[in-house]
């Protein structure tokens, strides 16, 4: 099938590790967005939505090159709602360096960022991506639904190119920070239980916490439990399913491994449908801390 080649691009390495400090900067500024959970998960979304409606055997395929999300046609699919919040974070940080960075890095630079000023794992990461016109906006609804079943997450993953249960585990460990809010997705909470730091909690929770499935108020179920967590069906799906759950115990019990597999596995998904080229670097960003910023 065929894939985009990723084109050399004006700024030189060093400079990235600048725009990732912009970008920690934001997060930084940003710390009061959802009750003090902060902007970190929602820009962990942005970039994973940026790069999941990726499908190899569709004519527009999608993925993260083409920048698309920055289009109201792809901001507003359903599967967006709250994403332009994280967009508009970012809309600064792409003005200043003045179309020398695409829409495409910046939104998956945003997810590297995210994740490891959130204390995860360090994810290695390229440039090179370059914006496609509205002709390259992928189709709505490709984007996978909360509602569904063990089976169901596997496929769906399987159109990402995820072969391997243990990659599909480790990115939905994404659930570890952030929160659903009824208004974005019809699934509501945590109440106040909702956390910014990247760790294996979600897998602990799922095999430790006593989960109750109900009707919430937009009238989809979901599992909640007596500290104000929730689970959607598509989480639950991980604990319901043998292998998937063998992956969840794994993970629950040894964070390293959760840490090794995200990053290969996010990296995976941010790179999806690219060819870079040979001389293309990946590139391991410092996290602010690091610096001593
Ligand atoms: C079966 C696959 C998945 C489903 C069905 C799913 C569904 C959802 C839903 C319904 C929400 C709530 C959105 C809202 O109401 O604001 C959410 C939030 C979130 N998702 Fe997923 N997701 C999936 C996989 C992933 C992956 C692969 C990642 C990243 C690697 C991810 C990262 C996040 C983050 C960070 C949040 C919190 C956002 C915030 O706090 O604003 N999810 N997801
Ligand atoms: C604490 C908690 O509910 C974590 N959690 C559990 N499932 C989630 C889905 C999206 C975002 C966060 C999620």
């Amino acid at each position: 099938n065929e894939v985009q080649f990723a084109a050399s691009n004006k700024l030189k390495n060093t400079n990235y590790q600048n725009v990732y400090n912009d970008i920690a900067n934001v997060i930084r500024e940003n710390d009061e967005h959802d009750d003090y959970i902060g902007s970190g998960p929602v820009l962990l979304r942005l970039a994973w939505h940026a790069s999941g409606q990726f499908d190899s055997k569709q004519e527009i395929k999608g993925g993260s090159y083409n920048g698309t999300l920055r289009f109201d046609k792809e901001l507003s699919d359903p599967s967006n709602a709250g994403l332009k919040y994280a967009f508009d974070l970012l809309k600064p940080i792409y003005k200043k360096y003045n179309h020398q960075i695409s829409h495409g890095d910046l939104f998956t630079l945003a997810g590297v960022v995210a994740v490891q000023e959130m204390g995860g794992p360090k994810i290695p990461w390229r440039y090179g991506r370059v914006d496609g016109d509205i002709e390259t906006v992928p189709l709505n609804g490709r984007l996978p639904d909360a509602n569904q079943n063990a089976n169901y997450v596997r496929n769906f993953f399987h159109r990402l190119n995820f072969l391997e249960d243990k990659e599909i585990v480790a990115l939905i460990g994404a659930h570890c920070v952030g929160k659903t809010h009824l208004k974005n997705s019809g699934f509501e909470g945590p109440w106040g239980a909702a956390t910014n730091m990247f760790t294996n909690e979600f897998f602990r929770n799922l095999l430790t916490e006593k989960w109750v499935l109900e009707k919430n108020e937009a009238g989809n179920q979901q599992y909640n439990n007596d500290k104000g967590y929730m689970m959607l069906p598509t989480d639950m799906a991980l604990v319901q399913d043998g292998s998937f759950k063998k992956i969840v115990e794994e993970f629950a019990n040894d964070e390293s491994s959760f840490f090794k597999v995200f990053s290969s596995a996010f990296n995976k998904l941010l790179e999806n449908g690219i060819k870079f080229e040979k001389s293309s670097p990946v590139l391991y960003f410092k996290t602010l801390d690091e610096q001593d910023i």
